[in-house]
């Protein structure tokens, strides 16, 4: 009998069997096609006696010791809905279905609700690391209730990355709360990436070739930039197609994907009354890179003409990467924290950071920093107001403004590096300019303001006396 059940056997449900079978686990494995699992036998090596194969779901569960566990993971959205529909009929009260894919937090709510009803116990995890991570140790952000996460809990510690010995898996709250944290882990991606395809355009528009800009990230990537996804930037800049032997950047179409974790961070956090502005420029720029006719079309109306920049330094790029990111997970740990006190789940952001010091996409030498400084409590839920952050990134921050201005004037597109600026410029102002707003909405409503010079609400201006 198997200790743990796995349905999906796509890239990341094959890799975790695999990691778990690696691990010393027995494991049963399912997929939808039928030849996918016979596909997955196949290579599973020296590991096969760990796998019990199977073709069906009513199978895959007599496969299980009980009260069995069954790990789900395939397609987000409609197919989590089918499989948990053909589960559920086949398992017994107390028996477990873990959800490992990526979910709207807010489906998670729902099918634990609905899973609950029934006697059966429900685990929302997000896990991060890709292919490789999910194979060899991902970062695992666990959500639902912590009995039910105890019985699994040396399986996913065991298969998660390991930072200095510390497994970087962890239950973190109720229900939504471990999707809702792989979620804003993406939004965090999302943005880290855009500042980085951002940094290489302007570096294009400088006329650096792709070997110089590899040796620039290389460089960059033993600093304090260090990262994941520096890392692989190197890497992609060096890599040729071997088809045509050309730069692979130079094959690709200029139109990203999204699987929705990015929209979805950014629809929470306008939900929560925040603004994660520089992670919703980073799902707009992939938005407007799928409208390819409109944009050559723009590009005939108001042509660029070949843009030239010459007075960027290696130095100032670095800067602006540093102070964008520390910007970006800011607005990633606030909508954390608003999401924590709205749902009262209590996180830990401290642990959430150092669970995402490994294994994960965003993993970078910034999470030790970050992890120390929610330890010691952000002010005003502010990472940028964390002493161990706020002298790193003052500094950083003029470098940043200095590439981004650099790229207005030259017409070089910027709009997450220049939102993580307008961000921070907006944000360390006392006395901003939203008078001027709520002036005007009193002026054309009646809708009040406060005053400075007295308590109370509901103040009214001049315009309104003549009435
Ligand atoms: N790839 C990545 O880097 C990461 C992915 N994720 C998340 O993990 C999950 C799986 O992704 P990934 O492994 O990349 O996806 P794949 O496309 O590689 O595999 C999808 C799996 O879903 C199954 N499936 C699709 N539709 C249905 C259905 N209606 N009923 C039953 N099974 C179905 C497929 O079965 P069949 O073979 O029959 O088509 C296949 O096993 C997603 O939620 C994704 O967002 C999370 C982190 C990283
Ligand atoms: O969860 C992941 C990484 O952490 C997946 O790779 C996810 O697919 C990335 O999101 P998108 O496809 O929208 O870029």
């Amino acid at each position: 009998m198997a200790r743990i059940g796995v349905t999906g056997l796509g890239t990341m449900g094959a890799a975790l069997a695999l990691n778990m079978a690696d691990r010393g686990f027995d494991v049963a494995v399912h997929n939808r096609t039928e030849a996918v699992v016979d596909e997955f036998m196949e290579g599973t090596g020296s590991l096969s006696d760990r796998f019990t194969p199977v073709k069906s779901l009513e199978a895959l569960v007599d496969a299980l010791t009980p009260p069995r566990a069954v790990l789900i993971m395939v397609k987000a959205g409609d197919p989590v809905d089918a499989v948990i529909d053909a589960l559920v009929p086949l398992l017994d009260k107390g028996d477990l279905i873990i959800d490992a894919g990526n979910a709207d937090f807010n489906d998670t709510r729902r099918r634990t609700a609905r899973v609950t009803d029934e006697g059966i116990g429900f685990l929302g995890m997000g896990v991060s690391g890709g292919e490789e991570g999910a194979r060899h140790g991902p970062s695992i952000m666990v959500g639902g209730t912590e009995d039910l996460y105890r019985p699994v809990q040396d399986i996913i510690e065991a298969i998660a990355a390991r930072y200095q010995d510390d497994p970087c898996a962890a239950w973190l709250g109720p229900d939504g709360a471990g999707h809702f944290v792989k979620t804003v882990h993406n939004g965090i991606e999302y943005a880290d990436m855009q500042f980085i395809a951002e940094v290489f355009g302007i570096l294009n528009a400088s006329g650096r070739s792709y070997a110089d800009q590899a040796d620039l990230f290389a460089e960059w990537n033993g600093g304090p930039l260090q990262s994941y996804l520096i890392e692989i930037t190197a890497e992609i800049l060096r890599a040729r197609d071997s088809e045509t032997g050309a730069p692979v950047l130079d094959v690709i179409v200029d139109k990203a994907g999204q699987k929705g974790t990015g929209r979805w961070t950014v629809i929470e956090a306008l939900k929560l009354g925040q603004s994660a502005t520089a992670i919703e420029a980073a799902v707009a720029a992939r938005s407007w890179s799928a409208e390819a006719d409109a944009r050559a079309k723009a590009e005939e109306t108001y042509p660029t003409g070949t843009t030239r920049m010459s007075h960027v330094l290696d130095g100032d790029l670095e800067k602006a990467l540093l102070a964008a990111r520390m910007i970006g997970y800011g607005q990633g740990f606030a909508l954390l924290s608003a999401a924590s006190r709205h749902f009262d789940w209590s996180l830990d952001l401290a642990r959430i950071a150092e669970i995402w010091r490994a294994g994960c996409i965003i993993r970078s030498s910034l999470l030790d920093d970050i992890s120390s400084a929610a330890r010691d409590g952000l002010p005003h839920d502010q990472l940028i107001l964390a002493p161990g952050i706020a002298p790193r990134l003052a500094d950083a921050v003029e470098g940043l403004r200095r590439v981004v201005l650099a790229s207005m004037e030259e017409g070089v597109p910027v709009p997450g590096l220049a939102a993580a600026l307008s961000y921070f410029d907006t944000y360390r102002r006392a006395r901003g300019t939203t008078n001027m707003i709520q002036a005007q909405r009193d002026f054309f409503g009646r809708h009040g303001f406060e005053r400075r010079d007295r308590d109370g609400t509901g103040f009214h201006g001049p315009w309104a006396e003549s009435d």
